[in-house]
């Protein structure tokens, strides 16, 4: 243990490590008031790797995500010593570490946690690394997983909304077994990254109840029955005893503590408190201070994770999950999504705004994104004559649908390039207006919303959501809120708080009423949310198989 530094210590730090899509980002925060004293970032070498295998560059198919865990073991080695360094905090007052990750990222091990991918015979098999939340590729086995438990009523599917979604775990595994049954073979053991890395750190396996529920099928203390296994494949039958189960520990609690060799890598004390993993959304409530229930939190970047605490369970049809405890305890903790967000704004500012404006943005000294939002601000509400669907990575709620794709309605010839970056920001905001009528629909109350996440920095974003939402957005303060929520974990974990709402109260903020919708605005938005209800239900309701089919023409001539 660290014996120098207690728990109650004023002089306490805390380090918190976000792993997200494109890298991990380790912060230095003091338990005494959540103060961010230094932060450092590592970008992923390998990034999201979706053409080709790295060194064997054997291709992908379309829809596929991968990574390559060593990346996630240099944010330890490189991020973490260089943020305690920039934090000039001496390394024996650091009480505890937290983690938190995307979510579903899903890798096969052996049975001493190595990635397959790692093993000189694997390096070639895209089935041997690890499936990147956004790996859309397993939406076939996502459809048998969800027609095969509709088939025998398995109770659990109501607490996913009525339907699994293919980021989800089984369907990625399933997918594992159907392509490449040698790696499901040799594979020991399947896990969330979210939890491997808690490995790294204490030597030892150690599975988060929040992972379980959310990324796995883990209900009322069981997994999903051999029976209904083997019913999607006979060699699926032993998936969850011989590969996932294990027992589950709850968030705040503290996982282990650091092994010498992480120690030695990180350069933090050996023996401080390790957190259970966490996910990225999730673990982000305690930093905004929405873990009460009714605060629903949107954590705004690449994607969107709407995560709701409540007293009750109701079943809200397409949302991705509710589990007792998911996010804090004594709860029912819901989570709803969508899968393209800034990803989205970053498609259109990348790839389709001119030369031009690439060029007076930089004469400006601003970014594209911020020359398309100032250039969309000025028009009235509807002025551009468009509406469009937000499923340029699929739909995660409400449709749980990643075979559909992006829309966009209206077009004409004098339509101009901040119009229809204004209507990709619309559409986002209409796709969280149909999740928040869900919620509302299955008598959920949302009594609050607040947004976290890269996305908060947009205000012309954060306007268009209170206008279209038509209620006052809380803003949480953080620019790094999962980082955040992971250090918040720590203290938890560390002793120096009881539980993760007292700690998100102590170390968290918030500032309340940040954005305010105005009515004129948000009555415009109405009639405009009408038609994308009707586009929505048309082409993701069976109105047509247009973009089914679509892809399934795009998939065909891809792989041919
Ligand atoms: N000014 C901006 N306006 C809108 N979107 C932006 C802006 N700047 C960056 N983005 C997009 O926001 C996303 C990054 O959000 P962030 O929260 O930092 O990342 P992540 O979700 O991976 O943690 C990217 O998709 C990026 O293209
Ligand atoms: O799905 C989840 C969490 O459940 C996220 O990890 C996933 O959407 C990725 O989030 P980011 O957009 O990278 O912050």
């Amino acid at each position: 243990m660290n014996p120098i530094v207690s728990a109650n210590n004023p002089e306490a730090v805390v380090i918190g490590v976000d792993f997200g899509t494109l890298s991990g980002r380790a912060v230095v925060v003091r338990v005494a008031d959540g103060a961010e004293l230094a932060s450092a970032v590592h970008d992923f070498e390998h990034g999201a790797v979706t053409e080709a295998l790295p060194e064997s560059g054997v291709a992908l198919a379309p829809d596929t995500a991968l990574q390559v865990p060593d990346d996630y073991r240099a944010v330890l080695r490189q991020a973490v010593p260089k943020a305690l360094a920039a934090s000039g905090v001496p390394a024996d007052r650091v009480i505890g570490i937290g983690t938190d990750f995307t979510a579903s990222t899903f890798l096969p091990t052996t049975a001493d946690g190595t990635p397959l991918c790692e093993l000189s015979e694997f390096a070639d098999r895209p089935h041997a690394y690890p499936k990147l939340w956004k790996h859309h590729s397993a939406q076939p086995e996502a459809d048998d997983v969800n027609a095969l438990a509709e088939e025998r009523g398995e109770h659990w599917l109501a607490r996913y909304g009525g339907r699994i979604s293919a980021e989800w775990e089984f369907p990625k595994a399933l997918q594992v077994l159907r392509e490449d049954p040698e790696v499901y073979d040799r594979a020991e053991r399947f896990i969330e990254a979210s939890d491997w890395i808690i490995w790294q750190l204490c030597g030892s396996e150690n599975r988060s109840a929040c992972v379980a529920g959310y990324k796995g099928i883990h209900q009322d203390g069981a997994w999903p029955s051999r029976e209904y296994l083997a019913g999607l494949d006979p060699r699926f039958a032993g998936f969850v005893a011989d590969k996932l189960a294990h027992p589950l520990s709850q968030l705040g609690e503290r996982a282990g503590g650091l092994t010498r060799a992480a120690a030695a890598v990180t350069g933090l004390p050996e023996g401080i408190a390790v957190a259970v993993g966490n996910v990225d959304a999730h673990v982000t409530a305690a930093a905004a201070q929405t873990v009460r229930p009714g605060e629903m939190l949107a954590i705004m970047g690449t994607s969107t994770c709407h995560v709701l605490n409540a007293t009750e369970f109701a079943e809200v049809p397409g949302m991705c999950g509710a589990v007792r405890d998911g996010i804090a305890t004594g709860s029912w903790g819901f989570e709803a999504g969508q899968s393209g967000v800034g990803d989205i704004f970053a498609w259109f500012a990348d790839g389709f705004a001119s030369a031009e404006y690439a060029s007076e943005a930089a004469g400006l000294g601003i970014t594209v994104h911020e020359l398309l939002s100032r250039k969309a601000a000025e028009q009235p509400v509807g002025a551009h004559g468009l509406v469009a669907l937000d499923w340029h990575n699929g739909n995660r709620s409400v449709l749980v649908d990643h075979g559909l794709s992006g829309v966009v309605a209206g077009m004409t010839l004098a339509t101009r390039p901040e119009e229809i970056y204004r209507a990709l920001i619309e559409s986002t905001a209409f796709g969280t207006r149909a999740i928040l009528d869900a919620f509302r629909d299955s008598g959920v109350p949302v009594d609050g919303f607040t947004v976290a996440g890269g996305l908060k920095r947009n205000d012309f974003v954060l306007r268009i959501y209170a206008d279209v939402l038509n209620r006052p957005l809380h803003v949480a303060d953080s620019d790094q809120g999962p980082a955040l929520g992971a250090a918040i974990h720590a203290a938890v974990a560390a002793g120096a708080y009881p539980d993760v709402p007292v700690a998100s109260e102590a170390m968290g903020s918030v500032t309340r009423d940040a954005v305010l919708p105005d009515p004129v605005r948000a009555a415009g938005y109405d009639d405009l949310y009408a038609i994308y209800a009707d586009l929505h239900d048309h082409f993701g309701r069976g109105g047509t198989e247009a973009l089914h089919r679509l892809r399934r023409i795009r998939n065909e001539n891809r792989t041919s």
